[in-house]
């Protein structure tokens, strides 16, 4: 098996780069149903940009490039030791190759392996058939919806829906409160698999493999294809929408499948997959290791636009120009950091800020180290960015090769304390943050501004220059680095009047939550 490496290095790339056509024609099919000239019609669109930009560098879609997990059937008398052997090393190249960030990190010490090799990475599963071919499938779920995945056992009194029983419907209740519990913070609009049954290991693996089905394909079992034709023309009904904005869509896809269980456990696992759903495989000939055929369509030439015409394309665009948007009675504001109080005490919920000048990316540990440490930089009047970016060193120095926002809710213990301490004023993340953050926003004069997650393309092109880094001991994701950007756009979703977008999209998505209480499959 000559070129298996070498299949499997152009497996990652295609995966990590390319989102696959029938993800791409369900993005489309969102689009459609959403107004272009909304929060979630307008993040959509800088979605569908980043989904082109990927392709055509050839770079991440999302900087968080997931946990690889492969699933490979082999005819028998294949050496899989081999193919292991292969496959690291292939993850090694596409992690050099900035195709894959060093995601593979020690949980005990916190050090990043730097190359997306260590104890339980990559996943690899493999199976054997009694076919000719190598059937390998790849999938790269980040780690903001993965922490969105969610397991009930059955039966639950759950929150708006009431009882769930161990029946269809009872299922039916788990699904619906899977969506709504995700809210934008595993960058809706999603797509979910469903695992009915099994263990609690098991469900969530057999949740998992049906991400591995098309989009587009009709599920087997009558019961359960009814069930997902009922979640897909409900679940939008939440109003969650794109990146938990409101909007028409918050589900993009939903696969179920069934296994058997324990006459005491009945578990409801769901897998929830952000848009930028990465998942191929390929077919190789176990003689030479070479690609024979790709298993899922590729997205090259498929259109993630909504099919209107021109003419609002261009009314986009001139939304996209300044003008203020009607639509949603926000402004454009364009800041230079450092950016005083007065700028900021100015900006309302639902404005979108256009900032240009230094900012510093800041997540996990760095969030835990200013606790209790001096930064090493000024941070008055400063901007935080919660982003762990792919990052490419070469004579020149540091270049940025994919850096979209992060979940903003992991730092909720430390951001307000820290942002009265250093006196910073912006902090851009992704997914809103809570009442801790909300008070110290209005007490010490701050915004939250929420930057669309997964367009790490998009906001790469803002990043001009890479002018510092600090904590390279944290790993490239966690490092501070010091960023100069240009027109780098983000809407404010927390201001300093004590709003919160995020806390109404969630209040009113749980009143929406409720219609769904009386039983529909009986
Ligand atoms: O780790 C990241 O960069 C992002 C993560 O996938 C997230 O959604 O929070
Ligand atoms: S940042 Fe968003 S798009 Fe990227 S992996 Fe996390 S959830 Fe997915």
């Amino acid at each position: 098996m000559q070129h298996f490496e070498d299949s499997i290095y152009n497996l990652i790339v295609e995966t990590s780069t390319n989102l696959p056509g029938d993800v791409r024609r369900a993005v489309a099919k969102g689009r459609a149903l959403e107004d272009r000239a909304t929060r979630s019609g307008l993040a959509l669109t800088t979605i569908a940009q980043n989904i082109g930009m990927a392709e055509q560098q050839v770079s991440p879609i999302c900087q968080d490039t997931g946990m690889p997990t492969f699933i490979i059937h082999t005819p028998v008398g294949i050496n899989q030791i081999e193919m292991k052997k292969d496959i690291h090393n292939a993850i090694v190249r596409a992690t050099k190759n900035g195709k894959l960030r060093p995601n593979s990190v020690d949980s005990l010490t916190g050090e990043n392996s730097g190359d997306n090799l260590g104890a339980g990475t990559p996943v690899i599963h493999f199976e054997q058939w009694e076919e000719e071919k190598i059937d390998v499938r790849l999938i790269l779920k980040g780690g903001g919806c993965e922490n969105k995945n969610i397991q009930y056992s059955l039966p639950a009194e759950l929150e708006g829906l009431g009882k769930a029983g161990r029946d269809l419907d009872g299922i039916r209740k788990c699904i619906l409160h899977a969506v709504y519990q995700a809210q934008g913070q595993g960058c809706s609009a999603g797509f979910i698999g469903v695992g009915i049954g099994g263990d609690r290991t098991t469900g969530y693996e057999l949740a998992k493999k049906q991400l591995f089905r098309k989009v587009e394909d009709v599920n087997p079992i009558e019961d359960l294809s009814k069930l997902e034709d009922y979640i897909m023309e409900n679940a939008n009904k939440l109003g969650i929408g794109t990146m938990g904005f409101g909007g028409e869509v918050s589900l993009f896809g939903c696969k179920v499948g069934v296994m058997n269980r324990l006459p005491a456990s009945f578990f409801v696992s769901v897998a929830y997959n952000c848009w930028a759903f990465r998942r191929q495989g390929v077919l190789v000939d176990p003689s030479t290791g070479n690609i024979e055929d790709w298993l899922y369509e590729s997205g090259t030439g498929i259109s993630v636009d909504d099919g209107r015409d021109q003419a609002s394309e261009t009314e986009v665009a001139d939304t996209d120009a300044g003008e203020d948007n009607a639509a949603t009675g926000s402004r454009e504001v364009r800041l230079t950091t450092p950016i005083s109080e007065e700028d900021i005490r100015s900006l309302r919920v639902g404005d979108v800020v256009i900032l240009s000048g230094e900012m510093h990316t800041g997540r996990d540990a760095l969030h835990k180290y200013l606790m209790d440490h001096e930064a090493p930089v000024d941070l008055n009047g400063a901007v935080i960015y919660h982003c762990g970016p792919v990052m490419m060193k070469d004579e020149e120095g540091w270049h940025v090769k994919a850096a979209g926002p992060t979940t903003s809710i992991r730092e909720e213990p430390y951001q307000g304390d820290i942002i009265k301490k250093f006196g910073i004023r912006a902090v851009i993340g992704k997914g809103g943050m809570g009442p801790k953050t909300l008070k110290a926003l209005q007490e010490h004069g701050g915004v939250y501004l929420n930057a669309i997650g997964g367009a790490a393309q998009y906001y790469a092109e803002c990043i001009k220059k890479v002018n510092a880094v600090d904590f390279m001991e944290f790993g490239i994701p966690e490092a501070m680095w010091h960023l100069d950007v240009d027109g780098f756009a983000a809407i404010v979703t927390m201001d300093a009047h004590g709003n919160s977008l995020h806390a109404d999209v969630e209040k009113d998505s749980a009143a929406k939550l409720t219609q769904f209480k009386e039983p529909v499959f009986k």
